[in-house]
């Protein structure tokens, strides 16, 4: 078995993020997160003379998607989805009918013991999605210094035990460099108590989660993204977003709230005037879930949430 496809990647919320895109079939879509193509292949099946973009940032990703040979409305794009804009235009496309993200790590990425996502793999300290780029988990863990450790495990893993894992990780490394996923872990369950190592999921669940948003940009990234999305979506087309953790739901809610709602009116004005009125309405009031049945055949499904936004004029 080749290494493209030695791994695979059950697509979450499949029908959902793609239904609610509403699709023209002789329009422009864009699926931002390429991944295995399990979103695209959806998309592509309900296109005729419409394109599609996918993005991705990962090598691999590309090429396990191009193994398996790419129609001609098929556009891949080994970039960063933050330069959404720019990559496009490059393209000669300046406007969308939709967009699709479905963020995080792709079950390859992660059960790929060499890219160093898992704490279940003893790895190289890696993490990016882009092994292009130069910063990665050994720098941050090497690097960094005890206060910015302690920012990220606090604001990107809601780590309890931030502060004492970080002292441990910075004992260590004064000794000699931290090289593996293994060495973390140890270092990470040397900072939590005893009695709160036994709770809960894995102990270095919350900071693994932490440096990886941090190696990624992954919250940056999002928002940067979405603020060019708003903007090359047409009237009648939509964004719809699968999050998997609490942080990135919050900033796709919010951002999705900003645009759908009224801003900074006078109070007591008897009409909304046209020109205060929001230029996009959600799809749905709350987070579209996944079904019952699929969270008994995906783990993967569990934390997800599916947002939608539609551009109105
Ligand atoms: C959850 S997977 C997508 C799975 C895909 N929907 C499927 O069905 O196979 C997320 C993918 O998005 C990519 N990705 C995450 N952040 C990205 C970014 N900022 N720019 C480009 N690609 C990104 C990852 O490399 C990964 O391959």
């Amino acid at each position: 078995m080749s290494a493209m496809t030695e791994f695979k990647h059950e697509t979450v919320l499949l029908k959902e993020a793609t239904d609610n895109l509403a699709i023209d079939p002789t329009g422009i879509y864009v699926d931002a997160t390429l991944g295995r193509g399990g979103h695209t292949r959806r998309i592509l099946s309900q296109l005729t003379s419409g394109q599609l973009y996918a993005f991705d940032q990962d090598q691999a990703a590309i090429d396990a998607v191009q193994a398996q040979g790419v129609p001609a409305n098929l556009h891949l794009l080994h970039r960063n989805f933050r330069e959404l804009d720019e990559a496009l235009a490059g393209e000669g496309v300046t406007a969308v009918n939709g967009i699709l993200y479905d963020l995080g790590v792709s079950s390859p990425q992660f059960d790929d013991s060499r890219r160093g996502f898992s704490y279940r793999f003893d790895a190289p300290l890696d993490m990016r999605m882009d092994q292009s780029q130069a910063l990665s988990a050994r720098v941050i863990v090497n690097e960094w210094s005890y206060q910015e450790l302690v920012r990220i495990f606090t604001r990107y893993g809601e780590e309890r035990f931030a502060k004492s894992i970080a002292r441990k990780i910075e004992q260590a490394r004064a000794t000699k460099p931290i090289e593996t996923t293994f060495e973390l872990v140890d270092l990470i369950k040397a900072g939590i108590p005893a009695k709160a190592r036994r709770t809960g999921g894995h102990p270095a669940k919350k900071v693994f989660q932490a440096i990886r948003i941090a190696v990624n940009d992954e919250l940056g990234a999002l928002e940067a993204s979405l603020t060019q999305a708003l903007q090359l979506v047409k009237p009648g087309g939509r964004i719809s977003v699968i999050t998997f953790q609490s942080l990135e739901d919050r900033l796709v809610k919010t951002m999705f709230k900003e645009q759908t709602t009224v801003q900074d009116l006078p109070q007591g004005l008897p009409v909304i005037p046209p020109e205060a009125r929001p230029h996009f309405k959600l799809i749905n009031r709350k987070p579209i879930l996944p079904s019952e049945a699929e969270l008994i055949a995906n783990h993967r499904a569990h934390s997800a949430k599916l947002r939608v936004v539609e551009r109105v004029y």
